[in-house]
């Protein structure tokens, strides 16, 4: 719309639905699970806005009963690889020049196509195929997605706003362009809104992106793919390629246009990516911005001083939900030795209501986790300390892959703090407890901060201020996301902008101005109105 300088709606968070019995969201989400079943879908790549189907299918299975198919997608090969990236770079120019606010009505028309016509939909294939009850599902693949879309708009509004002075005579000002190529987006498959994030962020800044969904996310980022289709987006702005992820990687990191990484995983991909990006490095029309969020080793810290209750549930919320599969979920906590002792009868009754089971049976907490190859890894894990005379099995323990792939909420206790279960991230229901001297609080917040590679999410329980203000000193760099008296988990997108540093990544925060701003390469442009005609300065006049 020419002449026209609207304002950005004021973005506010998407309300979670809560499903209760009886309600019409919870029949309207029960037809929708019925109908996914009842179907076999067939996932085409969306390359220049065609759908392509190639030789290579995979089977859609739900991780909690693996023998139920929910369809298949297609895989693309190289030539659908280099395709996408000629299509993309093709959707570049058109893309860079539409106007921000018609750029930003896609994608806040996407949010509400998400809000209403397909939350179901959305909630029933995320459901069913990454294995999520009702409530992690709707607090993904609803709620943080539409945030994700609303602020991001609006930050970037705020980019574009940031204008710099201009003293009398002089017009100053910053253009804040796309990349000069295309942005790889590589999303994890535990969160549909990271997965609809990553293409989106770089897009909603101008950028034209491929985007190569995690193979056990293909079903509802698909389904995303559709809705942002039918939101406006334009044919190659934003290349759908599910892949093998070596086969797409070695061609994108060596095409000359790749401009920028968007990804977020394991700290081991990250670093094989980075590293093929710096062999390449001399390939590239620009230097890649690369943006990756990794994995975590995230604690509970409690203080004497802490309310039981409040760390029960923290812990059980914090390391259990979502079956573990979070990068922000507790995996080792730090207990005072006599809290310990005392809190155990609770602690172990709380963990014995636990569920598990289907996601379809909304009374189960948890399900399934998402493949043979996680189950066999972290079955290895409860196995090693199993077979430990450094720790013993407090609680669970068993792993069964006959019907689904499910492992009990698992807890672990040491006396070693650097025992592997309290240093390595297992992405699973596993957390490991190390009780500590109680009159070594201090000293032991040293040995947590300096106990893992990470620095993703922690938290420290305390009623004692100066206990709290303690811990936020010593663990300032443990946790690029820190929490007091809260689990470490269910960052809401504008509330607590999410990200770590140390190996938990580059912290470029999801959702905020700070991520946004990776994906522009601005330019100053200074306009003088009356230049000088005369190269002599007034001090060399002559008298
Ligand atoms: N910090 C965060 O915000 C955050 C959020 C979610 C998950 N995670 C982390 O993600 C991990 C779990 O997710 P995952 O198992 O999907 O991670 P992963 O590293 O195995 O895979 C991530 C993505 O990279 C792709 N990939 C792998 N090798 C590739 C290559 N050579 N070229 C191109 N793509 C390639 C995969 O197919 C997948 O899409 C955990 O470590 C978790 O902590 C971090
Ligand atoms: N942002 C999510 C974690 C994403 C990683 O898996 C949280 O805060 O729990």
């Amino acid at each position: 719309m020419r002449n026209c300088i609207a304002k950005i709606p004021e973005p506010i968070n998407e309300p979670v639905y809560d499903y209760g019995v009886g309600t019409k969201e919870r029949d309207n989400l029960k037809s929708a699970l019925k109908d996914v079943l009842s179907k076999k879908v067939e996932i085409a790549l969306i390359i220049g806005g065609k759908e392509i189907k190639t030789e290579n299918t995979v089977d859609i299975r739900c991780p909690h009963q693996h023998d139920i198919v929910l369809g298949q997608y297609y895989q693309a090969g190289k030539e659908e690889i280099k395709l996408a990236i000629e299509s993309a770079m093709n959707a570049k120019k058109n893309w860079a020049k539409i106007d921000f606010q018609e750029r930003a009505a896609i994608f806040l028309k996407a949010a509400e196509l998400l809000s209403t016509k397909y939350r179901y939909l959305m909630n029933a294939t995320t459901m069913l195929s990454i294995s999520k009850n009702v409530f992690q599902a709707e607090i993904d693949c609803v709620c943080e997605l539409i945030d994700f879309l609303r602020f991001n708009v609006k930050f970037a509004e705020k980019i574009y706003e940031d204008q710099p002075i201009s003293p009398k005579g002089f017009w100053n000002r910053m253009q804040y362009r796309p990349l000069e190529g295309f942005v790889f987006a590589v999303p994890p498959f535990n969160f549909v809104s990271i997965s609809g994030n990553l293409p989106t962020a770089p897009v909603i800044m101008g950028n034209v992106s491929i985007w190569k969904p995690a193979s056990s996310a293909v079903y509802p980022s698909y389904l995303f793919m559709k809705i942002l289709q039918e939101a406006g987006l334009p044919d190659g702005v934003i290349n759908f390629v599910p892949a093998k992820g070596s086969t797409i990687g070695d061609l994108v990191f060596s095409s000359r246009e790749f401009a920028g990484l968007h990804f977020t995983g394991s700290y081991e991909t990250f670093n094989y990516m980075w590293k093929t990006i710096a062999n390449n490095i001399s390939n590239y029309i620009t230097y890649p911005r690369i943006v990756g969020e990794t994995g975590g080793k995230d604690f509970i810290f409690a203080h004497n001083s802490a309310n039981v209750k409040s760390l029960i549930a923290a812990i059980i919320r914090g390391s259990f939900e979502y079956q573990g599969q979070k990068c922000s979920a507790v995996s080792r906590v730090y207990i005072p030795k006599l809290m310990f002792n005392s809190f155990k009868d609770e602690f172990l009754n709380e963990l014995s209501k636990i569920k598990m089971g289907s996601p379809e049976d909304f009374t189960n907490f948890m399900n399934a986790v998402i493949d043979r190859e996680s189950f066999d890894k972290i079955k290895s894990y409860i196995d090693y300390a199993i077979n430990s005379n450094e720790a013993s099995i407090l609680f669970g323990g068993k792993c069964d892959d006959s019907v689904g792939y499910f492992v009990e909420p698992t807890v672990i206790v040491t006396e070693n703090p650097h025992f592997k279960t309290m240093e390595e991230e297992i992405f699973g229901p596993v957390v490991t407890f190390y009780p500590y001297d109680d009159n070594k609080f201090e000293e032991t917040l040293y040995l947590c901060d300096k106990t893992s590679i990470y620095g993703l999410t922690g938290a420290i329980f305390a009623q004692d201020r100066n206990a709290i203000n303690i811990a936020t000193e010593v663990l300032e760099s443990s946790a690029g996301n820190f929490y007091i008296n809260d689990k470490p988990t269910g960052a809401v997108v504008g509330q607590q902008p999410f990200g770590g540093a140390r190996a938990s990544g580059t912290n470029d925060k999801a959702g905020s101005l700070l991520n946004l701003i990776r994906w522009t390469s601005a330019r100053s442009v200074k306009e003088t109105f009356n230049p000088p005609e005369n190269f002599q300065y007034p001090f060399m006049e002559e008298r």
